[in-house]
């Protein structure tokens, strides 16, 4: 954990020398573990855990805010939560959302992964909030898989759609891309994906290709797949953008066909 906030704090300064608005960092930038046992052994809540004090500082002394997946200690005592955390520029944890969906998966010759063996899932879709480069629906990682929620999150005012990932390299070789421009062209949405790169132990390794969508559904800024040191992808939030993309095609849904989500 000393660690990555260490890694984190290095993408603060890249983030304060681009002039950025924001930071966005990848889900469990705090730490991936190789158990369900060493995940909830490592967990603390945000008043005790040194990564997550660490980045509020950093938030506040410049004046940044910091989007942030970590793991929060469950209810049930043998889980924890997959979260993240909307830390403002003064420091304060102002919103957070807990991952609804749970990476369970068995993938010939590639991972086999069960996330519901240590993670509680969260049970509400997050009401986008204010920033002032416009309103942030968080998600996370394999909620990438369930437009149902970005859908909603659109309905309910987004204009930004936030990934945090630590996406499989297999899966994301095949998945990655194309479901973000996804998400980004069916809400007309800015999508922000912080991914992390690299190998975490000897069972994970992580895709990495962080990417920043326009609500066209162009790539407008990416990151590699390799990870020699912590690196920032930027773009601006054009709100002019955002209006244009959802003015000249319209998305009414039928909702007197299907349901509304
Ligand atoms: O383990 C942690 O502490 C952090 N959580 C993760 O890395 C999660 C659960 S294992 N990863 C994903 O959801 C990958 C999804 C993915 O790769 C896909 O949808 O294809």
């Amino acid at each position: 954990m000393t660690h990555n906030l260490a890694q984190c704090r290095i993408l603060v300064k890249k983030a304060v020398q681009a002039g950025s608005k924001a930071l966005f960092l990848p889900e469990a930038s705090d730490y991936i573990a190789s158990s369900p046992a060493e995940s909830v052994s490592l967990v603390r809540s945000v008043e005790k855990s040194e990564f997550v004090l660490g980045l509020r500082e950093e938030a506040r002394r410049s004046k940044l805010p910091i989007h942030v997946g970590v793991h929060e200690p469950g209810l049930d005592p043998s889980k924890v939560k997959n979260t993240v955390l909307w830390i403002n520029e003064g420091g304060e944890i102002a919103h957070r959302y807990q991952k609804l969906h749970m990476f369970d998966v068995d993938i010939k010759d590639g991972p086999a992964l069960k996330e519901s063996n240590s993670v509680e899932p969260g049970n509400e879709i997050p009401t986008p909030f204010d920033t002032p480069f416009g309103k942030v629906g968080p998600t996370i990682c394999f909620d990438l898989r369930f437009p149902e929620i970005s859908i909603a999150l659109k309905r309910l005012g987004a204009d930004i759609i936030t990934y945090p990932s630590a996406f499989t390299v297999p899966t994301g070789k095949a998945h990655w891309e194309v479901l973000l421009r996804a998400r980004a062209i069916e809400t007309q949405c800015y999508v922000i994906a912080a991914a992390q790169v690299g190998r975490h132990n000897e069972k994970r390794l992580s895709y990495g290709h962080s990417m920043i969508i326009n609500p066209w559904g162009v790539v407008v800024a990416e990151l590699g797949g390799t990870s020699e040191e912590p690196e920032i992808a930027t773009a601006e939030i054009d709100q002019d953008l955002l209006r244009k993309a959802r003015l000249e095609v319209p998305l009414p849904r039928r909702t007197d066909v299907y349901p509304e989500v």
